[in-house]
C-alpha cells in the first residue's frame, strides 16, 4: 500500500486560490510516484485558523473548484488509473446556509464519503460559531482494509475511534490543521490512538502561518504497534511511505487486547 501524505504549506501571504492552483499541480505530480492514496491536510483552502474568510468561501461541496479539479487528477482525466484521494477538508454549505468543516474522500469505486467533522474546535470561536457539528461516523472500503475518518480536533475524543473501530476501522485516515504550540500533543494522541485501536494511522498536517497561528506539521504514519514508520518536518513535503496492510490483522492477533474490551 503505497500512500502519500501531502503536507500543506497554508500561509496568509498566499491567496487561496493560488494555492489550491499550485497544490492541484503537486497531487498531479505525486501520480507519477505510483502512490495508490493520497491524503490532503484539513482546510487547506482557506485555512483552519483564517475564519474571516470561510463565510466568503463557503459552497457546497459539488460546486467546489478545487474538488472538481483535484478530481480530474484523481482520475487521469477519465484515462485512470485512479487514485484513492482525501481531498482534505473544506468549508462545505449547506442548501439551508448553514456551515460545515467536511472532508472528501473518494476510491475508484467512484463513491464519494463525506466526513463532517464532530468535534468542533475553538471554543468560544471559530468552528464552534460559525460551523455546525457532524453528526455521522464515516469508514470506507478499500482493498487494504476499512478506512475511518476523522479530522484534527477529533483526536483528542477517543471514543470517537471506539464507535469507528466498531464500524470495522482498521486504518484511521486524519486530514489537520494542528498548531505548532501543541504539536507533542498531536504525537502523542496519534500513537495513543494506533495503539489502543491497533490500526495504522495515515495522519496530515499543514505548515505556515494561517489566520497568525503557526501550523506544526509532522504529519506521520504510524504502525498499529505504535512505532512511527515515517514523520515529516515542519516545512511543505510530501510523506511517502509503503506500509503492508496485513500487519493490522497480524498486530490484533499478536497482543488480542481488543478482544477484552468490556462493552456492558
Ligand atoms: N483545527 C483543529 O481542530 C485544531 C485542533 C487543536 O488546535 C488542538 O486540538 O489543540
Amino acid at each position: 500500500m503505497r500512500v502519500s501524505l501531502m503536507q500543506l504549506a497554508v500561509d496568509d501571504a498566499e491567496a487561496p486560490e493560488d494555492r489550491w492552483t499550485r497544490v492541484v499541480k503537486l497531487v498531479e505530480a505525486e501520480r507519477e510516484t505510483g502512490a495508490e492514496l493520497v491524503v490532503l491536510p484539513e482546510l487547506w483552502v482557506t485555512g483552519g485558523f483564517d475564519y474571516k474568510s470561510w463565510t466568503g468561501h463557503a459552497e457546497p461541496i459539488a460546486d467546489s473548484q478545487p474538488i472538481a479539479a483535484l478530481e480530474k487528477v484523481r482520475t487521469h482525466d477519465g484515462s485512470g488509473p485512479e487514485m484513492w484521494l482525501h481531498f482534505g477538508s473544506y468549508v462545505e454549505r449547506t442548501p439551508e446556509g448553514i456551515l460545515y468543516n467536511t472532508a472528501v474522500f473518494r476510491g475508484p469505486d467512484g463513491k464519494q464519503a463525506q466526513y463532517r467533522k464532530i468535534h468542533r474546535f475553538g471554543f468560544s470561536e471559530g468552528e464552534v460559531t460559525l460551523m455546525g457539528p457532524g453528526k455521522d461516523i464515516v469508514t470506507v472500503s478499500s482493498p487494504w482494509g476499512t478506512l475511518g475518518l476523522a479530522t484534527c480536533y477529533d483526536l483528542r475524543f477517543p471514543e470517537l475511534f471506539r464507535r469507528l473501530l466498531n464500524q470495522g476501522m482498521e486504518h484511521m485516515v486524519m486530514c489537520s490543521a494542528w498548531p505548532a504550540k501543541r504539536i507533542e500533543h498531536w504525537r502523542v494522541l496519534l500513537k495513543a490512538r494506533a495503539i489502543e485501536n491497533q490500526v495504522f494511522v495515515f495522519a496530515t498536517n499543514c505548515v505556515g502561518t494561517n489566520g497568525g497561528v503557526a501550523l506544526g506539521g509532522r504529519s506521520a504514519v504510524i504502525d498499529p504497534w505504535g512505532n512511527v514508520v515515517a514523520e515529516a518536518g515542519t516545512g511543505e513535503e510530501v510523506l511517502r511511505v509503503d506500509v503492508d496492510p496485513a500487519l493490522v490483522a497480524q498486530t490484533r492477533s499478536a497482543l488480542p487486547v481488543l478482544n477484552d474490551r468490556r462493552l456492558r
